[in-house]
């Protein structure tokens, strides 16, 4: 052999073992009394370990990841660290004892299209995030949001669903449409002042288009870690810019109008107290976080997640009820034990601790947000013992949170019983955190949690489902965008009334036995 070769060859070979060797040192060793960076894999160069996650579920893979790694740990996404979080503790202990450091967002392609670091949602924890979050909480609740009166609107869409799914008399039919535009008027209603037909043509292509963002997001998230792909001319991340002009026009217009007929003494929904505040504090002269660009990206955020994860879960609950329609039954015959014919009210929560217990069951099964929106780290921190530098992505995995065996026995079973005590009680564990946890977490909880109770409970209480009669039952299995979906089915609702009349079957006389 050419010993010049064979000295060019070990050069190279020493080179690249001293590399790994620096790589694998960076990674788990202590480094001039700093902790070590969390573990994790390698993957390959420039894109990282991004081609080895699942691209249907790629919170599956990161739990996998979790029995190698443990419950922290650090993948190189592209030009990003991310680091996973798996366990409560570890969430919790990111999220709230250490929310200071762990609370911001990071800024990435998605997130500044469509909020350029403003709005609530990806803006990172400083002043005008805190401004915007406290208003719009404190403005929607003006609207009587979470409150008993707000009931009345919650009320007026669930009797609108049960006329629709009446007319359908029992025939097959994808309750998608129906389900979102239902929920989606609620919070139509909070910001616009108005709600929209079913039948309205610019309304279902606004839910549309949304929906489709949220889906196209979710496949376009690469660009996140990779920004160069954000300059093809094909692809997802082309198709979620075209659609975000599309919303921004939609956007722009519903704002014009309410600025046009704008009066300070009739304040008639949440963009009219936004604008309010821009002009109160525009007479002061006070610089502040209200102007006409943040009020479309707030008002975007609130609708969409207004929108989405509350009517995900309520799609997923029907799919849950026509999939087990032993739990369904008895759903039903809580409600009818406890009250009779007449459909539910919130005060009626306490008294139905199964139909309760099924939808908390519905809500850590489906798990709707599995990965949170990114946070990030503020500053150089510690966590979990690792060393954590500043601007390293944190994904908070609430997918492995739910499905935790040290937590949840058999999690890949649907039984909502484990919500409930000896006593029939309902009993929830700390680690039930499908809106996640500490300063960042939802702020439409105590309204959703409203509207699922609502929604699900007379559903349940008006209508007997099933899947059509000769097709397999649907699939369980979820679809990823921004949230987790199911994939597309259909179902019969059969009127509970109808059924009861026209049969003496024993499946009813079962249920009001
Ligand atoms: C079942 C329904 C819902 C679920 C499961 C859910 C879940 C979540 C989760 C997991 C987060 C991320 C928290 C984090 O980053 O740590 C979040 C954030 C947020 N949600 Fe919800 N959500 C729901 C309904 C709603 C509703 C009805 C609204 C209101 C209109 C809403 C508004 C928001 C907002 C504004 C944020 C951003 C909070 C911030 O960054 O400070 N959500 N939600």
């Amino acid at each position: 052999m050419d010993l010049s070769m064979l000295t060019a060859t070990q050069i190279i070979v020493t080179a690249m073992v001293c590399l790994l060797a620096f790589v694998f040192h960076k990674r788990t060793h202590k480094r001039s009394g700093k902790n070590p960076l969390p573990p994790g894999p390698i993957g390959f160069p420039v894109v990282g370990y991004i081609p080895f996650l699942d691209k249907e579920a790629p919170y599956k893979s990161m739990t996998d990841l979790g029995t190698k790694y443990g419950d922290v740990f650090m993948l190189q996404m592209g030009s990003r660290n991310v680091v996973v979080l798996l366990s409560y503790e570890a969430i919790k202990e990111a999220f709230i004892t250490k929310g200071d450091s762990f609370n911001g967002r990071p800024r990435m392609v998605l997130s500044d299209l469509f909020s350029a670091g403003r709005g609530i949602v990806f803006s990172t924890f400083n002043e005008a995030y805190k401004e915007q979050r406290n208003f719009a909480v404190s403005g929607l609740k003006r609207f009587g949001w979470g409150s008993s009166a707000f009931e009345v609107n919650i009320i007026r869409e669930v009797n609108g669903l049960i006329e629709t799914f009446q007319h359908l008399k029992g025939k097959p039919f994808d309750p998608f449409h129906y389900v979102r535009n239902s929920v989606s008027n609620i919070i139509c209603s909070l910001i616009f002042g108005r709600r929209f037909h079913p039948d309205d043509r610019d309304f279902r292509n606004l839910l549309t288009t949304h929906y489709r963002n949220m889906k196209y997001s979710g496949s376009a998230a690469a660009v996140n870690f990779l920004p160069i792909l954000q300059y093809l001319p094909f692809g997802n991340y082309k198709r979620v810019l075209e659609n975000h002009m599309y919303l921004r026009d939609c956007q722009t217009a519903m704002i014009d109008k309410h600025r046009q007929t704008h009066n300070p003494n009739d304040i008639r929904d949440f963009l009219d107290l936004y604008i309010h505040e821009i002009d109160t504090r525009h007479q002061k002269g006070q610089s502040s976080s209200f102007d006409y660009d943040n009020i479309r990206r707030v008002a975007n955020e609130l609708f969409t997640l207004g929108t989405e994860t509350t009517s995900t879960t309520i799609l997923w609950s029907l799919l849950y009820m026509i999939t087990y329609p032993d739990i369904q039954r008895r759903v039903q015959k809580e409600l009818f034990d406890v009250l009779g014919d007449r459909l539910p009210t919130i005060d009626d929560k306490p008294k139905l601790p199964y139909v309760e217990a099924t939808i908390l069951e519905v809500q850590r099964s489906a798990c709707v947000v599995p990965l949170t929106v990114p946070h990030c780290a503020m500053e150089d921190t510690q966590l979990h013992g690792y060393h954590i530098p500043k601007d390293t992505v944190i994904m908070a995995n609430l997918w492995s949170v739910l499905h935790d065996p040290k937590h949840w026995h058999n999690p890949d079973e649907f039984r909502p019983d484990r919500f409930l005590n000896d006593k029939g009680e309902i009993e929830k564990p700390e680690t039930f955190i499908p809106f996640s946890t500490g300063a960042r977490m939802c702020l439409g909880d105590q309204t959703a949690k409203m509207e699922l109770f609502l929604f699900f409970s007379c559903l349940m209480q008006k209508f007997s489902f099933s899947h059509p009669e000769g097709t397999p039952y649907p699939s369980l299995v979820g679809k990823t965008g921004i949230t987790r979906s199911p994939k597309s089915f259909e179902v019969c609702a059969v009127d509970r009334e109808t059924q009861d009349s026209e049969t003496d079957n024993a499946f009813v006389t079962g249920i009001k036995q």
